[in-house]
């Protein structure tokens, strides 16, 4: 079964790619011969995988079978009983739905291999294309610039020719502050650019270099560079402290002219544009005389009666401002904390961009995001490996991986409309094919990139649902790579050794929920919205790439069956009612079957991508937490959203990191601590199943008959298994991260008021 794909290893090169036309991509040749620059081979136990889909598929029908047997050939007697088979049924049509969606991504998973070592013998350093990376920050205090500034000098530092890179930062947080810390970041970089290159130093973020020494390296000027990085971190946060821009830091007559735009009346949520040039690539150089790249500093302008569609929005304002300035072919997408972990990284997008054979529609190139500081056993599963790697490759044996916001390196032309379908902007300044030819610094220039950063800018154009990021949903960037990929594009998932990004995780529970919570709302956005993933998405890329898309825009849905199978089962358990066959009749094998195929499956993709088996376990647990907290809670205020009750944004997930929790989250120690409902369902959850299984255990021992109630027992039993940390934070503990008082109240109450329930009903 696996022998027959280890042979069908595809393999791309570049033999004569001359014809390559468009501005920045033309590559000069050095050589004739071919090169190898990428190659592709199918994972080995995809064959397995479509085999063992149609024995499990086959099993899902005898499921189905029988729930409608149970339902309507043989109807139970009450109305209660008839609504938990019901509602049990409903559970697994919902598992059954997101099973097969989720097979699309087993069919033909990929992994790829570039060769950026061969790319300098095909393209000459003067050729190489033009690179702009956006950078989105949104608030001084919960993105502490001085990260934001370590991730701009990581990427600043890019094994690149420097003067084809510009650094646009779009600071939604309109603070003076983040644009102190740039412009002593730019001081830095004079230093800190050709030490990295002398010295072929990996870790290219400052704060992630000097943290990464043990001990003292003999190069000379190392001490004088750590001295010099102190230095600056003082400077910004003492300034962060302050709140405000210290006076004699300020060093010259322009810093005071950037400053001053900030007058009295100058708001977060109101202010003109600023937009500010740190570093001229064209006149500024290092320490070592060579040039820098381009430093821009960009604050859209924001007023409260104008919508500014968060992330899309700043995003859309750069590819603007961008292409005023310098407009260059690629573009990288990057979150304020996600620094660069690899210098080589353009190299290994060229290796595709540069392929003739997949100019034409390839969109964007995307790595995975990977994580640094995660916990040894990564309890809140906050790698989320399924859906940042594993699904990705199987999303790129289709059209190609979906945008996920941060590591994605774009064709600024796939941003105006499909391959074959362009969409001009209004003015043909913004074209990716306009050529600038004036200094970035020139007034021209200047005047139009604070004419097309205004807030009133994109009334009535196509920004944001023709052209550009798309609105709507607070995922914007899955919702942007979907709407790309369905004009036609398609995309490629490069997911090198070495990570090439590195970002910061949440480390509260509530911080991880919260953000899934968010997420789960915009993929309901996009879900039911006129571009549904599963009529238009089918439409526009076939039935594999659609049951992919809606596997996540329908991801909210999980919180169905888990809910269901957290608390029925459990409740017919306490009143002694069984709902499953059983151990003697066949249909208990099918349960079994379906059950471990499931967990089996799920597990050997998940280790065989080198997790642990306790990642593993955990991924598993934060699956049944998500689903009884986020899953639900976002389905609610989606429903409340749309009905007009309610309004949510793009609450930010907080990067700044208490010492008490970093501790207990390195600890590996659960974090609740705030009174939140969301954690609610789970402590009920945690205390229902408790009791039941405890009952059932009693009574087994005591020698009842408990044959029937074998699939409840492992079930319940599992479930307090997962729950575990939830005692202890009820009951063990006493430091701030345990269970608020409030939640046990009250989930105790609720919890003895559903047993009532139930025991009268059963
Ligand atoms: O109004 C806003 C809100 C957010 N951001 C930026 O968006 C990025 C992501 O925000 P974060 O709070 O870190 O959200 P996460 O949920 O961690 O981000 C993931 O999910 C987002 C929504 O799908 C994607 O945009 C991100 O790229 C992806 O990493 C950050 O750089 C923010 O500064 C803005 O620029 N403007
Ligand atoms: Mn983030």
């Amino acid at each position: 079964m696996y022998i027959c794909c280890i042979h069908r290893i595809t393999i791309f090169h570049i033999s004569y790619p001359r014809s390559m036309e468009g501005r920045g991509l033309r590559a000069g040749f050095t050589a004739d011969a071919p090169r190898l620059l990428h190659m592709s081979e199918p994972l080995r136990r995809t064959a397995f995988n479509r085999l063992f889909a149609v024995v499990y598929f086959s099993a899902i029908l005898a499921l189905l079978y029988r729930h409608v047997q149970n339902l309507f050939l043989h109807p139970t007697t009450s109305f209660l009983s008839f609504s938990i088979t019901l509602f049990l049924f409903i559970s697994d049509l919902v598992l059954a739905f997101m099973w097969a969606s989720a097979q699309a991504f087993r069919m033909s998973p990929i992994r790829r291999k570039e060769f950026p070592q061969n790319l300098k013998q095909i393209i000459k350093d003067e050729d190489f294309v033009g690179l702009d990376v956006f950078i989105c920050t949104a608030d001084p205090y919960k993105e502490p610039p001085m990260n934001v500034v370590n991730t701009a000098l990581s990427l600043m530092a890019y094994d690149y020719p420097t003067e084809k890179i510009s650094i646009y930062v779009s600071d939604d947080g309109g603070s003076v502050l983040t644009l102190f810390a740039f412009m002593e970041a730019a001081k830095f970089a004079r230093h800190w650019l050709p030490f990295c290159r002398q010295h072929n130093i990996m870790e290219r973020s400052p704060h992630v270099y000097f943290e990464s020494i043990s001990h003292h390296p003999s190069i000379p000027q190392f001490e004088k560079i750590k001295i010099m990085y102190e230095d600056m971190k003082m400077k910004v946060e003492q300034v962060i402290d302050k709140g405000a821009v210290i006076e004699e830091y300020i060093s010259d007559d322009q810093q005071h002219q950037a400053f001053n735009k900030w007058t009295k009346s100058f708001s977060r949520m109101d202010h003109p544009t600023v937009i500010q040039v740190i570093l001229d690539k064209s006149k500024d150089t290092d320490i070592s005389g060579q040039l820098m790249p381009n430093l821009i500093y960009v604050s859209r302008e924001k007023s409260k009666t104008s919508p500014h569609h968060f992330k899309a929005g700043a995003l859309n304002v750069l590819l603007r401002v961008s292409a005023v300035m310098t407009n260059a072919p690629i573009i990288l997408t990057q979150d304020c904390d996600m620094y660069s972990n690899d210098p080589q990284t353009p190299l290994r997008i060229l290796c595709y961009f540069s392929d003739p054979a997949l100019k034409s529609n390839l969109a964007f190139v995307q790595f995975p995001q990977r994580f640094h500081g995660l916990n040894r056993d990564d309890i809140y599963a906050t790698e989320y490996k399924r859906l940042f790697k594993i699904n990705s490759m199987g999303f790129d044996g289709l059209n190609g991986p979906n945008y996920v916001g941060s590591g994605c390196f774009f064709r600024r032309r796939a941003l105006f409309g499909g391959p074959s379908t362009p969409v001009p902007p209004e003015i043909p300044e913004l074209g990716p094919d306009h050529v600038v030819r004036k200094p970035i610094i020139s007034h021209e220039i200047l005047s139009l990139a604070h004419r097309v950063a205004g807030c009133n800018y994109e009334n009535q154009t196509g920004w944001g649902s023709q052209s550009g990021f798309r609105y709507g949903s607070l995922v914007e960037d899955f919702y942007t790579g979907y709407r790309l990929q369905c004009e036609g594009w398609k995309s490629l998932f490069c997911n090198p050794e070495r990570a090439a990004f590195l970002g910061d995780v949440p480390i509260t529970l509530f911080d991880v929920l919260s953000q899934c919570k968010r997420w789960c709302i915009g993929l309901f956005e996009v879900a039911f919205s006129k571009y549904n993933t599963l009529i238009f998405g089918s439409q526009s890329m076939g039935v594999l790439m659609s049951l992919a898309y809606s596997h996540y825009a329908l991801w909210p849905i999980w919180g169905i069956p888990v809910t269901f199978y957290s608390f029925l089962p459990q409740l017919a358990l306490l009143n002694q009612v069984s709902l499953f066959p059983k151990i003697t009749e066949p249909w208990f094998f099918l349960y079994v079957f379906l059950l471990l195929g499931a967990y089996g499956q799920d597990f050997l993709d998940f280790v065989l991508d080198g997790g642990t088996v306790r990642k593993w376990w955990n991924a598993q647990r934060m699956w049944m937490i998500r689903g009884l907290s986020c899953y639900l809670f976002s389905s609610i205020e989606y429903l409340l959203k749309s009905v007009g009750i309610s309004t949510h944004g793009f609450s930010l997930t907080s990067k700044v990191v208490d010492d008490e929790q970093s501790k207990r989250y390195g600890q590996g120690i659960f974090e609740f601590g705030v009174p939140s409902p969301l954690f609610m369902p789970l402590t009920v959850a945690a205390i229902i199943n408790l009791f039941s299984f405890l009952l059932v255990l009693t009574q087994f021992f005591s020698g009842k008959n408990t044959e029937g109630l074998c699939l409840q027992m492992i079930l319940t039993g599992s479930i307090v298994l997962n729950c575990l940390p939830v005692y202890g934070a009820i009951g063990l503990r006493n430091d701030a991260g345990k269970m608020p008082t409030q939640i046990t109240i009250i989930s105790t109450f609720v919890s003895v008021a559903l047993y009532y329930a139930s025991s009268l009903s059963l």
